[in-house]
């Protein structure tokens, strides 16, 4: 019985992906099993992209999360458009130790040649060592700005709930997104009026599943 019931649960689970892009060494892989292990690997060795799935809570929600995390080989390997295409949301990650990761993360927005409302993080990691510091954060609130998204300086090193927040404040913004798409959608289907009445009486559960 309890087996059946884990696999509906299962099936009508709802999916965010998510692609974490930066340069070399910023601390992408230690960022992405910190949220979904809560430890920290500090030798993390892979020379591919990998792909992880994992199901995490998300405001008393079951999701399942899928992340690309992304290795390029050199400064010059940007992600391509297929990146963009794949996922839901994307982390832009550099560390504030590393001016040339922090140039590296605005070609590669420029890069992936997102639509409009794909919603971004800006990552600045590293942020234990202060000492070393290269980026401002004045300098990333600038990007941010100028890339529409949220910013957060981190350490994957030492922070566990930080870095868990900043993965899961982006997959907010990706089923709010897709709520809004649904009730669009509902919008041209029924006709404004009456789909605006529907928006405002019916929880979104109600709403059709896609
Ligand atoms: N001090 C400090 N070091 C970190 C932090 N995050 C990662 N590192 C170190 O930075 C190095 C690179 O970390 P990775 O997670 O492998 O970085 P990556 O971006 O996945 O690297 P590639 O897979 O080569 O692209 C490792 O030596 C980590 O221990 C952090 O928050 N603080």
């Amino acid at each position: 019985m309890a087996s059946r019931g884990l696999r509906r649960k299962k099936s009508s689970l709802q999916e965010v992906k998510l692609a974490v892009v930066g340069a070399p060494s910023v601390g992408k892989s230690a960022l992405t099993v910190r949220f979904l292990t809560k430890r920290y690997i500090g030798e993390y060795d892979h020379q591919q992209d990998c792909k992880y799935k994992h199901e995490v809570l998300l405001d008393g929600e079951p999701i399942l999360f899928e992340i690309l995390d992304t290795c390029p080989k050199s400064l010059e390997e940007l992600p391509g458009s297929e990146v963009a295409a794949w996922a839901d949301a994307l982390f832009l990650v550099y560390s504030i130790t590393d001016r040339a990761s922090f140039t590296y993360v605005r070609r590669a927005r420029q890069s992936l040649q997102l639509p409009p409302d794909v919603p971004l993080a800006l990552v600045g990691n590293k942020a234990d060592m202060v000492h070393l510091r290269q980026v401002s954060g004045e300098e990333g609130e600038i990007l941010a700005k100028d890339f529409e998204c949220t910013f957060k300086e981190v350490a994957a090193a030492e922070q566990v709930s930080q870095v868990g927040e900043v993965f899961l404040e982006v997959s907010r913004e990706v089923l709010a997104l897709r709520r809004r798409c649904k009730h669009s959608l509902l919008d041209r289907m029924l006709g404004n009026k009456t789909a605006r009445a529907y928006a405002r009486g019916k929880s979104d559960s109600a709403l059709p599943k896609e």
